[in-house]
């Protein structure tokens, strides 16, 4: 059986490692790593099943077939090169770390030298399987807008670096406008969809986004829309905010469930 490593023990490793545990995915839960001890032990604590152990990254990438990164772009930087030389598959949920080209190449090319997958789930949009199809013909644009309620983008550094007040926003306010590259950076725990948009598309630089906070919101929407030599697609999803992490909505947790279940299944739908 598949012995999974979950690195990150916020909302997505914790419905990751609940949907492992209900036996929703058949997979052995085998190991965890936190930068909080305490997390580990909480989530631990919330299975019924399996009782994974608690690793350091370098015990946990020795012991695992599949690395689950569920933490931070930063995380991703440590822990995804290390986790290809060590022969590991692994699936990124921060994929905004990828808009540094250095580390998208040296990931792409460990990868290939040692034989391992790179997962990159859909996240909490919808559409990332027409731009795969789109983009084996020429696409000619493809813009991401993001809205959420004001709290959800709290911590950016774009929202720092610029003093806004989330607070006192009292209608739809456009905060950001440009490619993915930088998107991803000014809101690295709101818009790594961007990055995955960006990789399936047409890449970071002519990938355009929107972020937009709305206080009549209480939903995360993503819209996407693509034009190219296939025609055009637009899509909008309204995602339930997690109650954990507002930051996060519940579809992009149910979007990695969903990729482990695609990967442990010899029947494939979709592109
Ligand atoms: N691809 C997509 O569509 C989406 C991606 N995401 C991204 O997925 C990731 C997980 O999201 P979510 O579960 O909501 O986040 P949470 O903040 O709920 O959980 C992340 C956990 O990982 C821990 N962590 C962070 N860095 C490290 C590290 N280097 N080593 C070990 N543990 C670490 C955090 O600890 P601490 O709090 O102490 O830092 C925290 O416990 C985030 O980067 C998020 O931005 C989210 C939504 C959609
Ligand atoms: O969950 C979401 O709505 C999207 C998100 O945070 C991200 O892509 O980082």
């Amino acid at each position: 059986m598949l012995k999974i490593g979950v690195i990150g023990c916020g909302f997505i490793g914790g419905q990751i490692c609940k949907a492992i545990d209900k036996g929703i995915i058949d997979a052995e839960l085998y190991a965890l790593c936190d930068s909080s001890e305490s997390r580990v032990q909480e989530l631990t604590a919330s299975l019924k099943k399996y009782s994974p152990t608690s690793m350091t990254i370098e015990e946990l990438l020795q012991n695992v077939d599949l690395v689950i990164e569920c933490a931070s772009q930063k995380a991703v930087r440590l822990i995804v090169p290390q986790a290809l030389e060590a022969g590991r598959n692994v699936m990124v949920m921060s994929v905004g770390a990828l808009a540094d080209e250095e580390l998208r190449e040296r990931l792409f090319t460990l990868a290939k030298q040692n034989n391992c997958k790179l997962y990159f789930p859909s996240g909490a949009v919808a559409g990332i399987d027409g731009i795969n199809s789109a983009s084996a013909a020429e696409i000619s644009s493809v813009t991401l807008t993001t809205r959420k309620p004001p709290m959800g983008l709290a911590g950016a550094p774009h929202v720092k670096a610029l003093g806004i007040k989330l607070e006192t926003i009292e209608k739809e306010t456009l905060l950001f406008e440009g490619p993915a590259a930088e998107a991803v950076k000014a809101f690295p725990a709101n818009v790594n969809v961007a990055a995955t948009i960006s990789l399936a598309g047409i890449g970071f630089e002519r990938t355009k986004v929107r972020v937009i906070a709305d206080p009549a919101l209480s939903r995360n929407v993503h819209e996407i829309t693509v034009e190219g030599e296939f025609g055009k697609l637009s899509t909008r999803v309204e995602n339930l905010p997690s109650p954990e992490n507002p930051k996060t909505s519940y579809l992009a947790a149910l979007s990695a469930i969903s990729t482990l279940k695609k990967i442990l299944s010899p029947v494939q739908i979709g592109t």
